[in-house]
This record gives structure tokens, C-alpha cells and sequence, in this order.
């Protein structure tokens, strides 16, 4: 079963590119959803997130309030950090119990969807990295167009991560999706490296 691993900064494209894995019928695993199930449902990954940031992390209802969360780690690093290192091992685990339904599924690829693919450790057991690119500019007003946050947010997030240098020295392949493509331009040319990479012109059967 091959493992290829879609990363790439906020807004650049991965979950675009991925509806052209999902057309070639791998399974995807999209890290961010599988972080959110875990948050609601995982009470290890809750106490521990609350004995760091306290339970003012936590809403009325008694959830982690993630904007609450992203208000204090997207403006210090050590927090930041702290909050990776305590997410990272839960995500590990979860991703691996999800690869192996995949696989008792009979699917032949997964694609994992990972903001941070590389620093996890998950794109070292991946057999190609494809890390998606757009300035960031363009990517601050496509996260703003998507959620309705406001600028200082998506400015946050976006300068919270990775410049294109760290995903053009660890990904095995780069997809530019620049302001002179449409969603559909760029879809095309994903489909295209996905294919060759998941071994010629073969659709994978989707069960
Ligand atoms: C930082 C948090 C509170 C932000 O919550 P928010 O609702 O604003 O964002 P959401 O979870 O929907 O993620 C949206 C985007 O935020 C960015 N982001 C999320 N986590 C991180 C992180 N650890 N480092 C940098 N950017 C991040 C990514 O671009 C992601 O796609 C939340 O995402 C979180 O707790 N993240 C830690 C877990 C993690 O690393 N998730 C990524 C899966 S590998
Ligand atoms: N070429 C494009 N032209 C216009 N809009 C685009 C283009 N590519 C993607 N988008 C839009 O920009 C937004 C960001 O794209 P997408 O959600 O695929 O990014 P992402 O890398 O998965 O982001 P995140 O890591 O924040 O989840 C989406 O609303 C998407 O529809």
C-alpha cells in the first residue's frame, strides 16, 4: 500500500489537491478533521491540554474553544511548541489506527493531509511528500474568503509557519498554485503527478 503525504502552509491548496487523489481512489486522511475528532472525543489529549493552557482554553459547553487555543499559541512559539509536542503523539496513533482500516478496506493508497507532515514524523514513513505552494499574501485572503476570520488571524497563522524554503528542501515533489491558476488549473496538474506517482495511467478501484 503506498503512503504519499499532501503538505504544504494554510491556504495553499492541499485539500484542493486532494480531491484529485480522492478521484484516483486513495484514501485520505485529513490530519486537521482527525486532530478535531480527537479533541472531542479523546480525554487524555482534553486533560492534557488543559493542565498546560489552563481551562480557560475550554468554551461554556466545555470543549477546547480551538480560537482560544490559536490566540495564545499563534503569538508565542513556546507555546506553540508545547501544544506540538502534546498533539503530536495523539495524531501519530490515531493516523496509524486509520492507515490500518485503509488497508483492511483493501485500498491500495492513503494520502495523508498534514499541516505539519514533516515535524510529526509522519512524512518519514510516507513513500512521496508532496508539499503545495502559494504566496502567502494570496493564501492570507483565500483562509479569510474560507472561514470569514479577519486579517490579523489569518496573518497570524499563516506567520506562524514554515517558509517555502523548509518544504522545497524535505518534499520529494513541489505543486505551485499561484495566482494565475483556478481551482480546477490546479486540480489538473495534481492529478497529473498523482497518477504518475501512484504508478501510470491505473485508476486505483475506489473499493
Ligand atoms: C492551533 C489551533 C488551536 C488552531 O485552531 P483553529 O481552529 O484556528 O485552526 P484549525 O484547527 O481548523 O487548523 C487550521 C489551520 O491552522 C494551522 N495550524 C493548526 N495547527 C498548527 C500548528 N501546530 N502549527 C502551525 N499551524 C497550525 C494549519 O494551517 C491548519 O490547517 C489548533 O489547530 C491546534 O490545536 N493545533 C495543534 C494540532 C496540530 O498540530 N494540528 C495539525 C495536524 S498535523
Ligand atoms: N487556484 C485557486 N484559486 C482560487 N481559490 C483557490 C485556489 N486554490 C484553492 N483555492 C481556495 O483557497 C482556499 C484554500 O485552499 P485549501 O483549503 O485547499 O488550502 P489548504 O492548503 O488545505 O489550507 P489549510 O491548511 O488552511 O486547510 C479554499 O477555499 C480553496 O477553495
Amino acid at each position: 500500500m503506498k503512503r504519499i503525504g499532501i503538505t504544504g502552509p494554510t491556504g495553499a491548496g492541499k485539500t484542493t489537491a486532494l480531491h484529485a487523489l480522492t478521484s484516483l481512489g486513495a484514501a485520505v486522511i485529513d490530519a486537521d478533521a482527525m486532530y478535531h475528532d480527537l479533541l472531542s472525543s479523546d480525554q487524555g489529549l482534553k486533560e492534557a491540554l488543559t493542565g498546560r493552557f489552563g481551562t480557560g482554553i475550554l468554551d461554556e459547553g466545555g470543549q477546547i474553544a480551538r480560537k482560544r487555543l490559536g490566540e495564545i499559541v499563534f503569538s508565542d512559539h513556546q507555546a506553540l511548541e508545547d501544544l506540538n509536542a502534546i498533539t503530536h503523539r495523539f495524531i501519530l496513533e490515531e493516523l496509524e489506527r486509520r492507515t490500518e482500516a485503509a488497508r483492511r478496506e483493501g485500498r491500495e493508497a492513503v494520502a495523508v493531509d498534514a499541516i505539519r507532515l514533516i515535524e510529526s514524523g509522519i512524512g518519514a514513513s510516507c513513500d512521496a511528500v508532496v508539499g503545495i505552494l502559494a504566496p502567502s499574501e494570496l493564501r492570507i485572503r483565500r483562509i479569510m474568503a474560507r472561514e470569514g476570520i479577519g486579517e490579523a488571524y489569518a496573518r497570524k497563522r499563516v506567520e506562524s509557519q514554515p517558509g517555502d524554503d523548509f518544504y522545497r528542501a524535505h518534499c520529494s515533489h513541489i505543486l505551485e498554485n499561484g495566482p494565475e491558476d483556478t481551482p480546477e488549473t490546479f486540480q489538473r496538474r495534481a492529478l497529473a503527478l498523482f497518477r504518475s506517482l501512484l504508478g501510470g495511467e491505473k485508476e486505483i478501484p475506489s473499493s
